[in-house]
């Protein structure tokens, strides 16, 4: 197969185009998951790695998301880049990834943010903002002075795809729609209709 035909060849060629190009977020994708009942949610992430082994993100594992994925770990994802007119969608089964991989993660993000992941009981009710103020407060004096490790509860996940659109805006609706689908050896490359 031609290295121009491979998906995620392709993928960090518009990824680049996107960080190019869009005023803010060209990470930020909505992503899909499902609970046991097949019952569908969605938010937004940010991809924080993409290549051949998928597609990564890193939340909290009690989260809404992530108590689905534990009861059905399969996922869809959608990047939309308004400047370039562009869509990418990929699906397949979720897993976690390594706790090496979450730390090394965690360590690079700001100090701020590091504390507010242990103040965040994310997707649990909260009874008012002061209460996450005061907590995050007192977790920033418990830090002080201190590295911040990370939660046991704060980890990534990786989609990996078992197939890949790449949508592109044409005039009057006459889209493009350029599908891989992952077979034992590689990637088949098919087109949809719009
Ligand atoms: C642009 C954008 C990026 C976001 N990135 C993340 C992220 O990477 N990880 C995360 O846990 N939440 C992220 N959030 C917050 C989620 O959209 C969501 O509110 C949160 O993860 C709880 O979702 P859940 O209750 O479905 O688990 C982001 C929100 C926006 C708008
Ligand atoms: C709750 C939460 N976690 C994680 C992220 C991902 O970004 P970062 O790891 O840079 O904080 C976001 C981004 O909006 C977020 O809202």
């Amino acid at each position: 197969m031609a290295a121009s035909d491979d998906p995620f060849d392709l993928f960090d060629r518009w990824f680049a185009d996107a960080r190019a190009s869009e005023i803010n977020d060209p990470e930020a994708m909505a992503f899909a998951t499902a609970d046991a009942r097949g019952r569908p949610s969605v938010r937004m992430v940010l991809l924080r790695n993409a290549g051949p082994e998928g597609f990564g993100f890193f939340t909290n594992l009690d989260s809404r998301k992530g108590g689905e994925l534990a009861e059905n770990p399969w996922g869809a994802l959608a990047l939309h880049w308004k400047s370039l007119r562009r869509q990418v969608r990929a699906e397949g089964p979720v897993r976690q990834v390594a706790d090496t991989e979450a730390d090394a993660y965690f360590k690079s993000r700001s100090r701020a943010s590091r504390i507010g992941s242990w103040a965040s009981d994310q997707s649990r009710p909260l009874d008012s903002r002061e209460t996450f103020e005061r907590r995050y407060a007192s977790l920033q004096e418990k830090f002080e002075g201190e590295d911040v490790p990370r939660p046991p509860r704060w980890s990534g996940f990786l989609l990996v795809p078992e197939k890949i659109e790449f949508w592109t805006d044409r005039p009057h609706r006459l889209h493009e729609r350029r599908l891989f689908t992952r077979t034992v050896d590689g990637w088949d490359e098919g087109l949809l209709y719009p």
